[in-house]
């Protein structure tokens, strides 16, 4: 059959590199919003606007259960944490200014990863 592509997105590799950039992302000083699922009860509104809640701890828990494909499934959970956030948050807020900063580090820091 035909030799499969050797990229970071598909390799042996694709897993820890999701680990390590998770733990960054976790350790970032804007993660604070992002860090655990939102509370829907604390938070009006927010169990009817967005549809596919996400938040760095449970990806943390797909991790660990081997939910994650490959790195590519894993990006696709990480931009829906940034995607609830710019839907739920003005832009000119703190959460929805962290969600912006968390995105372009995030882009920033696999992009430079899987080069
Ligand atoms: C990412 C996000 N989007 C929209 C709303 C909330 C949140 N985050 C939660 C953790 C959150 C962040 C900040 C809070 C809060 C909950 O509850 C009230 C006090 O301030």
């Amino acid at each position: 059959c035909a030799k499969k592509a050797k990229t970071a997105k598909d390799d042996k590799n694709g897993l820890p590199l999701c680990r390590m950039l998770l733990a960054e992302l976790e350790a970032h000083r804007d993660a604070w919003p992002f860090l655990t699922p939102v509370n829907h009860k604390a938070v009006p509104g927010y169990r009817k606007v967005i549809k596919k809640p996400m938040d760095f701890s449970t990806i943390k828990e797909k991790l660990a259960n081997n939910q994650y494909l490959n790195l590519e499934t894993f990006i696709i959970d990480v931009n829906l944490v940034f995607d609830n956030c710019e839907k739920f948050n003005e832009d000119d807020s703190e959460i929805g200014r962290a969600g912006h900063n968390m995105r372009r580090f995030f882009d920033k820091r696999w992009t430079e990863l899987l080069q």
